[in-house]
């Protein structure tokens, strides 16, 4: 049996979600995450592990070659592919970043004598009593423009009281994916920090039912009709803000305390952790995919596949696939084994995420552009719902495709429009362009990373081959 506790004080329209397993915005969204974790038991997903004597996620495994690294590949595919690569932080993406810390536990203890040990238990716990766990990383946006230091008291989380078992935190985070159905939130924080800062310098754990901890939901895009709404019914992960009022962090789950240089070494690790990009990537594939093959159903369902333009458009959305294919391929092929563990590639994983930012908006587009009117001319329910035969009968012959039955033509169509034209659509829009971040300055840091070294032997090749002689031959 699968139990899923969820959060505890989880707030939605104004009001406390006293049992969120059994609330229609929840119910659908509790279900598809208990169908997941049933997976773990399957040999695609889960791997047995010694530690602790039962299966666990793929996400924990520490890959020690190439052929592994493509095990953890499967195991994010075959879960990805269960929600269409809709839901993104069903804790796969939380459990390599722990798995990440884990790997790299001596190289932060530097930041903390006690990160070692804890990460290691913290490590087992997960594993053991299957928590489910998010992140959340960004402060509020209240005034973007001033340094830290200028910024108003609450405008960042931190430390309001030291404890000799741990800290007291307030203030908030935003934005925590998947919140009201975790265990768990990764806290840490996004800017550089500076001595002087140790108060919100804390990379920390907490439990989403420690008093004080608020999750403030945004609009509930789930719905409970699974014919009408077949993607919001199922695959809402609900996005929260975090508020801390005086929340309690035992010291067992406060991994770096106070360490304005470690809190910025565990973002980097966080932003350059190649195992969490993995995942990221082939999520992304796995949506891409889904996004190609119904913009080509709807296409086929209508003839419109015969045009030339709608053609190079399908054409577009197979590159966008095979491109993010390609790209994990490489990553996966160019990987090397850095410290215990085979890493894919970080570069090409980084272009690959970077892509994602614009495909999926293009693909939008394109599946916009494809459908047209039709995702507009649905009856509001499905055909065989009408309580009038005749009527029925008229929709049979009205609603129907070149060579797709009525009843097939709007299922198809209304999947489109969960995509283009719902809440849960725009919302997939929003999350795809700022998930791993501003897409604005990823870039300009790819700019800086960027070992420019062939860069300059080019051109300074180019360069030399005009010498003096060459160029007094051409231009005597
Ligand atoms: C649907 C959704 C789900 C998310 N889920 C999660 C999650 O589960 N966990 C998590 O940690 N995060 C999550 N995020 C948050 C995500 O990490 C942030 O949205 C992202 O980092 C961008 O920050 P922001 O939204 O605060 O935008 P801002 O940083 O406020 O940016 C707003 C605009 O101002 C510009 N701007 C701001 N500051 C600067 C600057 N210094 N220099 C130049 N330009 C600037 C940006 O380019 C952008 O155009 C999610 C976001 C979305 C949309």
């Amino acid at each position: 049996m699968v139990q899923i506790k969820g959060a505890r004080n989880i707030w939605l329209d104004g009001n406390k979600v006293e049992k969120p397993a059994e609330h229609a915005a929840f119910r659908g969204t509790f279900e598809t995450i208990k169908q997941l974790i049933k997976l773990i038991d399957d040999g695609k997903v889960g791997f047995y592990d010694e530690s602790v004597q039962q299966n666990v996620h793929k996400a924990f495994l520490i890959p020690q070659t190439y052929e592994q690294l493509l095990e953890k590949r499967e195991a994010y595919e075959t879960w990805a592919s269960k929600s269409y690569g809709m839901m993104s932080r069903l804790s796969d993406y939380a459990y390599t970043l722990i798995t990440g810390y884990y790997i790299d536990r001596e190289q932060l203890s530097v930041y903390d004598a006690t990160f070692a040990e804890k990460i290691t238990n913290y490590f087992e716990l997960v594993k053991r009593e299957r928590r489910l766990v998010t992140t959340a990383i960004a402060d509020p946006q209240m005034d973007r423009s001033k340094p830290i230091t200028e910024r108003a008291d609450h405008a960042l989380l931190r430390v309001v009281e030291q404890r000799e078992d741990g800290v007291v935190v307030s203030g908030a985070k935003m934005i925590a994916t998947g919140a009201p159905y975790v265990d768990d939130i990764i806290i840490n924080t996004p800017y550089s920090k500076e001595d002087g800062q140790e108060q919100y310098a804390n990379l920390f754990i907490v439990a989403t039912d420690s008093p004080g901890l608020e999750i403030i939901c945004r609009k509930s895009h789930a719905e409970t009709d699974r014919e009408l709404y077949p993607l919001a019914s199922q695959f809402d992960e609900m996005d929260a803000v975090i508020i801390f009022d005086n929340v309690f962090i035992p010291n067992e789950r406060i991994f770096i305390r106070g360490h304005a240089q470690g809190a910025t070494a565990a973002h980097r690790h966080q932003q350059l952790n190649m195992l969490a990009h993995y995942q990221t990537v082939v999520r992304l594939a796995t949506k891409l995919k889904f996004v190609a093959g119904l913009a080509t159903a709807i296409a086929k369902s209508i003839a419109v596949d015969t045009f030339l333009h709608v053609q190079q458009k399908l054409g577009e959305l197979y590159m966008q696939v095979d491109t993010i294919n390609g790209l994990l391929q490489a990553a996966e092929t160019e990987g090397s084994v850095e410290g215990s563990a085979y890493k894919p590639s970080a570069v090409l994983l980084q272009v690959a995420r970077h892509l994602g930012t614009q495909y999926y908006a293009r693909a939008m587009s394109i599946l916009k552009e494809i459908g047209a009117g039709g995702y507009t001319q649905l009856p509001s329910t499905v055909i065989h719902r009408f309580e009038d035969e005749r009527i029925e009968a008229l929709l049979h012959r009205y609603y129907e495709g070149a060579a797709t039955s009525a009843q097939d033509k709007t299922a198809l169509f209304r999947v489109g429009w969960e995509l283009v034209g719902s809440e849960i659509g725009s919302r997939h829009d929003l999350y795809e362009r700022f998930y791993t971040g501003d897409p604005l300055r990823i870039q300009a840091l790819f700019f800086e990373n960027y070992d420019k070294g062939w860069l300059d032997e080019r051109l300074e090749t180019f360069l030399n081959s005009l010498t003096t002689t060459v160029r007094q031959d051409v231009f005597v």
